[in-house]
């Protein structure tokens, strides 16, 4: 149980430290089974599989030193059974830790469908498509089964040629050894121990067999299990970067090109240049998938550029410690997802000081989220599910979230887009208060598409196709096809 433990937070600390871009390349369905199933195989393997197999290893080793003392001649018939034993037994091995790969496999893309329609369960219903749904589980399913059903079958395999071989060695033994006794090479007693220690010879290698057969299907189960462990955490927690006495929020994008890792082939960023002052209020503008978000992405340092650097107060932003410039950064991002903990915590989450009701309490007024929470059955302290929130809410409970930081930099993408008209205003008070607040000098970058939420802003960056088409204020811009009003 302590094994199974330990395993498990070391590949969940070895997950939580990855590059954002290995979680783009693997699923949530086949992560979860590595440290569910997975786990529990390898700890299997270590502490029961192995053991079992060293002590069938020294048993059959004595048997047979002592079988070789009482006649090497029958010793040498029984081997030649022994070796064959052994070939079948390493076939055996190989073709278990194959299936056991497969059965691996399928179960996640089978936990992966399951995962995936029970969380787009509305969407589902009102589509009507459960049968198709359980037809997609149920496919995962048939292939198990029939893997399932192929180790069944090499199993029996497997045991029926060890009892042929078991027989034959006791034949073989009764034939070479009466022909001995009839010569005077050994005594009838010698002949009836030989016969005993055959036995534990030979149901040693089986045993042998069994468990490595066993160990081969968690082997095959967990080479993915120590592949995963052994990934070495993402550069930016390793090197230990520069802390700046106080960050004044310049940001700088220097010729800039980026393509995201799992789809190297089609750039997303191409040469941009922008420089954002301390204290400016800049809204970022342009179709969708024009590059934005990545914009966002890569200030965040959730991914690197491919070409080009990002300065902030001058300085690179892999020369500054990540930790420390994350925690002067507030982000709200597109419908953000809140954690299943009670409204106080969510809006508490990851912020660095020591943080009094009343400050949650303020954070949230200035978001314009306090009053909906005090209408919520116990306040503060009401638990966060899926249903109990509108995206409105939520997306206010988030702003609160990053005003609570009290941020250097303030990222909010696209905060509007979730909310009806009247969260809207909200939202755009919140960006009045954040602007006119004297006291708190902080940069904001607002990504935004109604034209209304971006009059607050200093200067308009417009966006089109991963580069930047203009750069201006709200009143000069030209591109204006591409709000909403
Ligand atoms: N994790 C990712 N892996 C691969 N490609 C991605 C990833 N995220 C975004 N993209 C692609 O990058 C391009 C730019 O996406 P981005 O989200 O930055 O656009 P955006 O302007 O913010 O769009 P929207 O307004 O719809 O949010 C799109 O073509 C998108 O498909």
């Amino acid at each position: 149980m302590n094994l199974v433990k330990r395993l498990r937070e070391r590949l969940y600390s070895a997950l939580l430290f990855q590059e954002i871009s290995f979680f783009d390349s693997e699923t949530v369905g086949d992560l979860t089974s590595r440290l569910g199933a997975d786990c529990q195989q390898v700890s299997r393997v270590i502490g029961n599989d192995l053991n079992m197999i060293l002590r069938d290893v020294v048993q059959g080793m004595g048997a047979l030193i002592y079988l070789l003392s009482l006649s090497w001649r029958l010793t040498l018939s029984t081997m030649v059974i022994c070796c064959a034993l052994v070939m079948i037994m390493l076939l055996y091995g190989r073709y278990q830790k194959k299936a056991a790969k497969l059965t691996q496999e399928f179960t996640a893309c089978a936990n992966e469908v399951a995962q995936e329609t029970f969380s787009l369960m509305r969407t589902v219903r009102v589509y009507g498509t459960e049968k198709q749904e359980f037809g997609r589980y149920e496919q995962w399913l048939k292939k198990l089964a029939d893997v399932s059903l192929r180790q069944s079958v090499a199993y029996g395999w497997w045991h029926l040629s060890f009892s042929i071989l078991y027989h034959s060695t006791q034949v073989i033994a009764v034939l070479v050894g009466g022909t001995s006794i009839i010569t005077g090479h050994i005594t009838a007693e010698q002949l009836t121990k030989f016969i005993m220690y055959c036995e534990w010879l030979i149901y040693s290698t089986w045993r042998i067999g069994d468990n490595l057969a066993s160990l081969m299907q968690s082997v095959g189960a967990s080479e993915k299990v120590f592949q995963l462990m052994d990934f070495a955490p993402s550069d930016q927690f390793l090197s230990k970067g520069m802390k700046l006495q106080r960050l004044m929020g310049h940001i700088e994008f220097v010729n800039v090109s980026f393509r995201y890792p799992s789809r190297a082939m089609v750039p997303v960023l191409q040469h941009v240049n922008i420089s954002i002052h301390p204290s400016e209020v800049v809204a970022i503008v342009g179709l969708s998938g024009s590059g934005k978000s990545t914009l966002v992405n890569l200030l965040l340092r959730l991914y690197e550029p491919t070409e080009g650097q990002i300065l902030i107060d001058g300085f690179s932003l892999r020369e500054l410690d990540i930790k420390w410039l994350r925690e002067r950064i507030g982000f709200v991002g597109q419908e953000p997802p809140l954690f299943r903990m009670n409204i106080i915590s969510n809006i508490r989450y990851g912020c660095p000081r020591d943080i009094k009701q009343e400050d949650v309490e303020f954070a949230a007024k200035q978001a314009y989220a306090h009053d909906f929470i005090l209408s919520l059955p116990e306040g503060y302290e009401t638990l966060v599910d899926d249903d109990l929130l509108s995206g409105g809410q939520k997306q206010r409970i988030a702003i609160a979230r990053a005003i609570l930081r009290d941020p250097d930099i303030l990222i909010l993408d696209e905060a509007t887009s979730a909310l009806d008209a009247e969260s809207e205003h909200y939202v755009k008070e919140v960006l009045r208060a954040v602007r006119n607040d004297s006291k708190a000098k902080r940069t904001v970058i607002v990504i935004a598409h109604r034209l209304s939420t971006i009059q607050a802003a200093d200067r308009i960056v417009v966006m089109d196709g991963g580069q930047i088409l203009e750069v201006g204020q709200a009143r000069h811009i030209r591109s204006k096809q591409i709000f909403l009003v």
